[in-house]
């Protein structure tokens, strides 16, 4: 469970969410542009501080104000896939997927690359990807971290539709594959038809309404956007 409970004064809005997330399966975080989702993950993923509040997940406290305790971004077991994919160009992908790591994942890499299917690219430069052989690259280095939760911020948005569809089918594999909860941002109603459990929707910086997606596509709020 990722229980979050936090406040934060933005330029526009009081940014504020207080909801416990499930942590399996996909949970799209939908809304219009500015509504504060991107803001959302960055104080999950501790890019970001809550001027008050607690983050909890699956019972370990990542960040609680009032005993001032502030896990830092490499040390809360959560990655993040951002829009566009940020490889190192100088490096090839394999030394992309392996940078940084504290300790080599032979054997999750092996996995991770399959069903990524990166597998040809390794000794290739991010120049010579596609867009989204890029962000799979991207996706498999988050992985490689072996975290406990995946953010991904709109992940799809610089890729053209073809390349959606077949990211869109990667990430089912990640899923029911490597069993990775993932918490899923987007503004795309068919993102969240085709990808999401459930949902979450922000709306000036507050927690419009939560529940599974079928439930959730069915809202009024929801109906007026189609
Ligand atoms: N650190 C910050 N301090 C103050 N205001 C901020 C900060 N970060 C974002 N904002 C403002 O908060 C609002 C929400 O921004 P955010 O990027 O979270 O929205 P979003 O839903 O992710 O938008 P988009 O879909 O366009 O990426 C915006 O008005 C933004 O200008």
């Amino acid at each position: 469970m990722l229980d979050i409970h936090i406040e934060k004064k933005l330029a526009s809005f009081q940014f504020s969410f207080h909801q416990s997330i499930e942590c399996q399966g996909i949970t799209a975080i939908l809304g219009v542009s500015g509504s504060g989702k991107s803001t959302l993950i960055n104080l999950i993923n501790g890019l970001i501080k809550p001027d008050t509040g607690t983050i909890k997940l699956n019972n370990t406290t990542l960040v609680d104000t009032n005993n001032h305790q502030f896990v830092d971004a490499q040390y809360r077991g959560i990655a993040t896939v951002f829009q566009d994919p940020l490889l190192f160009p100088h490096y090839k992908v394999i030394k992309n997927l392996n940078y940084g790591l504290r300790q080599p994942m032979a054997e999750r890499f092996d996995e991770i690359v399959n069903v990524l299917n990166i597998g040809h690219l390794l000794n290739r430069y991010p120049a010579m990807l596609s867009g989204g052989e890029k962000q799979r690259v991207a996706i498999g280095r988050a992985l490689l971290t072996n975290p406990q939760l995946l953010l991904m911020d709109e992940p799809l948005s610089a890729l053209d539709m073809p390349r959606k569809k077949e990211l869109i089918n990667y990430i089912h594999h990640l899923v029911s594959e490597i069993n990775i909860p993932i918490i899923y941002v987007t503004h795309n109603i068919n993102e969240v038809k085709k990808l999401a459990n459930r949902v979450a929707i922000i709306e000036q910086g507050k927690l419009y309404d939560y529940g599974d997606t079928e439930t959730i596509l069915q809202s009024q709020y929801l109906k007026e956007w189609l």
